[in-house]
C-alpha cells in the first residue's frame, strides 16, 4: 500500500529522515515508535501528503503521494492529527459530520444519508450523549474521541493516527485502541499510528517501525522490535521485557535508577 524508497526529509536544513526504505501492506495495523525527535511526525506528514520527500520516493499504491489530488487523497486516507478539529463554534455532531466533506458536492450535499454512519461513530466513541455540546466545552479526552469519530466517518481505506491516545485515561486508551482494532479488522482498513506508549503499541500493532535519529532502528512484529537490548540502544534506558500473561505481546517494565544493579 505504501512504499518508501530511500526517503530523505530535511527540516530547516537538518536531515530529519535519512534515507529510509520500508513497505506497509494493506489491511494491517502499523505502529511508528521512537524517542522524541526521531522523525515520527515528519514521517506521518509525508504519508499524509502534507509534505513531500526531499530525496527518494514515497508511493501509495504505486503513485507518489504528493502527486495525488487533495480530494481524491481524502477519499483514500484520513488523518487524526493533534488539534485536528475545527475551531470552537461547532457542536460535536457538526464537527464529526465534517468528516464527510470528500463525498459532498459544492453545495455540501451528498448522495447518501450519512446520518446512520455518524450515529455509529458517535456511539462507538461514547459521544452519543455529548453530540449537541459545543467543542469548546469538552475535556481533552472527549475532544480526542470526537476527532477519531470524524476520521471514521471519512470512510477511507487508510487511517493515519498521530499519537491518538494523548489526553486519554487508561480506560479510554484501551477503548480507543479496541475500537480502532475492531474497525480495522471488520472493514479491512490499513492503520498507521504514531504511538508513544510502547505497551499499547505492542498489544495492538501487527508490526512496529522503530525510528531513531532519522533512520529505521528496527521493523517487524512487536516481539522482534521491543527487546531489552534494542530499548537500551535506542531509548538509553533499562527495561525488563515480559510476555503479556494473556497473549504473546511483549510488555515493558521500566527500571528506575535506584533499582539498577
Ligand atoms: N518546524 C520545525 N523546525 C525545526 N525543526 C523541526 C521542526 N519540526 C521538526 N523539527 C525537528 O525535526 C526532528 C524530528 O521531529 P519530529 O516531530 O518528526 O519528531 P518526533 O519523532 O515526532 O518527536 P516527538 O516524539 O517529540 O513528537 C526533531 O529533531 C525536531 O526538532
Amino acid at each position: 500500500m505504501f512504499e518508501a524508497r530511500d526517503v530523505v526529509k530535511e527540516v530547516h536544513r537538518r536531515t530529519v529522515l535519512n534515507g529510509i526504505s520500508f513497505s506497509f501492506q494493506a489491511g494491517r495495523l502499523y505502529g511508528i515508535i521512537g524517542p522524541n525527535g526521531a522523525g515520527k511526525s515528519t514521517l506521518l506528514k509525508l504519508l499524509s501528503g502534507v509534505s513531500s520527500p526531499d530525496g527518494g520516493q514515497l508511493l501509495m499504491e504505486g503513485e507518489p503521494v504528493g502527486g495525488i489530488p487533495r480530494k481524491r487523497l481524502a477519499r483514500r486516507l484520513a488523518v487524526l492529527q493533534q488539534g485536528g478539529l475545527p475551531p470552537a463554534g461547532f457542536t460535536v455532531r457538526e464537527a464529526v459530520a465534517m468528516g464527510r466533506y470528500p463525498y459532498q458536492n459544492w453545495l455540501g450535499d451528498e448522495r447518501e444519508d450519512a446520518g446512520p454512519m455518524i450515529e455509529e461513530a458517535l456511539r462507538a466513541m461514547g459521544l452519543a450523549d455529548l453530540q449537541h455540546r459545543p467543542l469548546d466545552r469538552l475535556s481533552g479526552g472527549e475532544r480526542q474521541r470526537a476527532a477519531l469519530a470524524k476520521v471514521f466517518v471519512q470512510e477511507t481505506g487508510v487511517i493515519l493516527l498521530d499519537e491518538p491516545t494523548t489526553h486519554l485515561d487508561i480506560g479510554y486508551q484501551v477503548q480507543l485502541m479496541d475500537t480502532v482494532r475492531s474497525w480495522q479488522k471488520e472493514k479491512g482498513l490499513s492503520v498507521i499510528a504514531v504511538l508513544h506508549e510502547l505497551n499499547l503499541a505492542a498489544m495492538y500493532c501487527d508490526e512496529l517501525l522503530l525510528l531513531h535519529q532519522g533512520r529505521i532502528a528496527a521493523f517487524g512484529p512487536p516481539e522482534q522490535v521491543l527487546t531489552a537490548g534494542i530499548i537500551r540502544d535506542v531509548y538509553g534506558t533499562e527495561a525488563i521485557v515480559v510476555r503479556h500473561p494473556r497473549g504473546k505481546a511483549p510488555q515493558m517494565m521500566l527500571v528506575p535508577g535506584s533499582l539498577l544493579p
